[in-house]
């Protein structure tokens, strides 16, 4: 029996649309994957009651399928469903690395991402890639269709989730099909201070580099409180406030001093809102690791 442990993690981070992603150091899925002679799949923690076991609904179904690998798959849930901090990709991630072990298949953790991707096709329709990269290869991660690159690096972050359930195929029929020439000129600059940021570990770099005009409005429609638990954030010393995935998490990056103060503000506004939250006090850390 494989055992890996995948983390959370944040796709978009405003600017990056479908491109950028971190891996947060918690909350985390833990998969646990034995060799079967036919899949099946059994689901505790977090949400459980909302994810199928049927190997053709469960994003680690389509894992097993793109690697030949059948397997007995328990997956403990760390990571709330239609979270927006990449739950569906959390169980991929592990069950790629697992059973890539398991069955000594030697693809390399870059070589995995499109693997793991294929879950993701089956929960919103697309395999975007933006969650399972980082929750595989760890840090910050640039996805495109071809390829994935990261960085190690140290931001600290708040990710604060109110208790209410987005899909992403749901969030993902809000996105505008086009953008003005501004607004491109707008995010590739954007996109590349936060990049900037990210290789330099600087909270204030990559805060800048967190808006989007484009798409983030579209999905903070969606979340009761959005405005309102953003100011906040600002407020309390964020350096930049965005929508985490396809929502409804909002995600916040700080420095290490300000996160404490960061977190309980978002809590309180979201409660202002009449909305319950958690918020978890995180850092941009490690992918996928076998325990
Ligand atoms: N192993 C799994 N873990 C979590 N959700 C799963 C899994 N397999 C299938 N699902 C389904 O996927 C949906 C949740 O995925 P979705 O992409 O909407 O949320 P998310 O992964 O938390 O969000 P995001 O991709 O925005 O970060 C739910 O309908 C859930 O039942
Ligand atoms: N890039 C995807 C991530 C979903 O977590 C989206 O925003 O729809």
């Amino acid at each position: 029996m494989i055992t890996v442990r995948a983390p959370a993690t944040s796709a978009n981070l405003g600017s990056g649309f479908d491109t950028f992603g971190a891996a947060l150091a918690r909350p985390a899925d833990v998969v646990a994957v034995s060799k079967a002679e036919t899949t099946s799949i059994e689901v505790t923690g977090v949400g459980a009651q909302y994810i199928p076991e049927d190997p053709e609904k469960n994003t680690v179904g389509a894992v097993v399928e793109a690697l030949d690998a059948p397997a007995h798959i328990h997956i403990d849930k760390g990571v709330r469903p239609a979270s927006g901090l990449g739950s569906s990709a959390a169980s991929a991630a592990a069950a790629a690395v697992g059973l890539n072990e398991l069955y000594d298949r030697g693809y390399t953790r870059e070589e995995l991402v499109p693997i793991a991707a294929e879950g993701e096709a089956v929960v919103s329709g697309v395999a975007h890639a933006d969650n399972v990269a980082p929750a595989i290869v760890g840090g910050f991660t640039v996805t495109t269709p071809t390829a994935t690159h990261g960085v190690e690096t140290d931001i600290p972050v708040v990710a604060c989730l109110p208790d209410v359930a987005v899909s992403t195929r749901d969030a993902r029929r809000v996105v505008p099909e086009t953008a003005s020439m501004d607004q491109v000129v707008e995010t590739v600059g954007n996109a590349a201070t936060l990049t900037i940021g990210m290789c330099r570990s600087d909270p204030d770099l990559v805060g800048s580099g967190m808006c989007d005009s484009v798409v983030t409005p579209e999905r903070a429609r969606l979340i009761t409180g959005y405005e309102d638990v953003r100011e906040a954030a600002f407020a309390a010393g964020a350096t930049g406030v965005t929508v985490s995935g396809a929502g409804p998490a909002i995600l916040a990056a700080c420095e290490m001093d300000d996160r404490r103060h960061v977190a309980a503000a978002m809590v309180d506004a979201f409660a202002g809102a009449g909305v319950e939250s958690r918020a978890y006090q995180t850092r941009i850390g490690p992918g996928a690791t076998i325990v």
